[in-house]
């Protein structure tokens, strides 16, 4: 099996503040505090919605990828993230099919995961994350393990 779960739905935004208010008027909280994911440039602050995350995201440095988007689209819908038991299995699998990543290798995402991003060209208009959870994580079903 390739993609288990829609891990989550990143939205982009110049303030965590302003970006949550829909999510919490809709009966949403907050999973934990913030995080901030250097590698990425983002501040991360993540609601649940049954088995799926919103994930909203702002800008942490100037050359972050948030930033380039706000910059040119605003805020609004940043990607979709697909949850896969191995990520490197589905890397290579994928590349044999001639998908594009952004990346040679995964990078650290949040909450300890691993993460993967495609070009939005190879996505037919949208950019497309994978994710690989811990073991054991929360949210991990060890699918595929
Ligand atoms: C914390 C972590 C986690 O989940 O745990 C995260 O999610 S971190 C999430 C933040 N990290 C990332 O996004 C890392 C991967 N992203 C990137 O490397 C970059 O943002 C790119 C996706 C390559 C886009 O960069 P940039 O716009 O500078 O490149 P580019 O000008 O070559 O863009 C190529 C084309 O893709 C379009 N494009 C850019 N960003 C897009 C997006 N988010 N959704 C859909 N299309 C997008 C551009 O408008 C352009 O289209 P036209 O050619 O038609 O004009
Ligand atoms: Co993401």
């Amino acid at each position: 099996m390739s993609v288990t779960h829609l891990d989550h739905v990143a939205i982009a935004t110049p303030d965590l503040d302003i970006g949550s208010t829909p999510y919490l008027a809709l009966g949403l909280h907050p999973e934990g505090p913030d995080e901030d994911v250097n590698g990425q440039g983002v501040r991360v602050r993540a609601f649940m919605v049954g088995e799926t995350l919103i994930e909203l995201l702002m800008p942490t440095r100037p050359d972050s990828p948030i930033a380039a988007y706000l910059e040119k689209r605003g805020p609004g819908l940043h990607h979709t993230a697909y949850r896969v038991a191995d990520l490197d299995a589905e890397m290579t699998r994928l590349r044999a099919e001639g998908a594009r990543f952004l990346s040679d290798a995964p990078a650290p995402g949040r909450a300890g995961t691993r993460v993967a991003f495609l070009h939005p060209k190879w996505g037919a208009g949208t950019l497309i994350e994978l994710v690989e959870h811990l073991r054991g994580q929360a949210g991990f079903d060890g699918t595929g393990v």
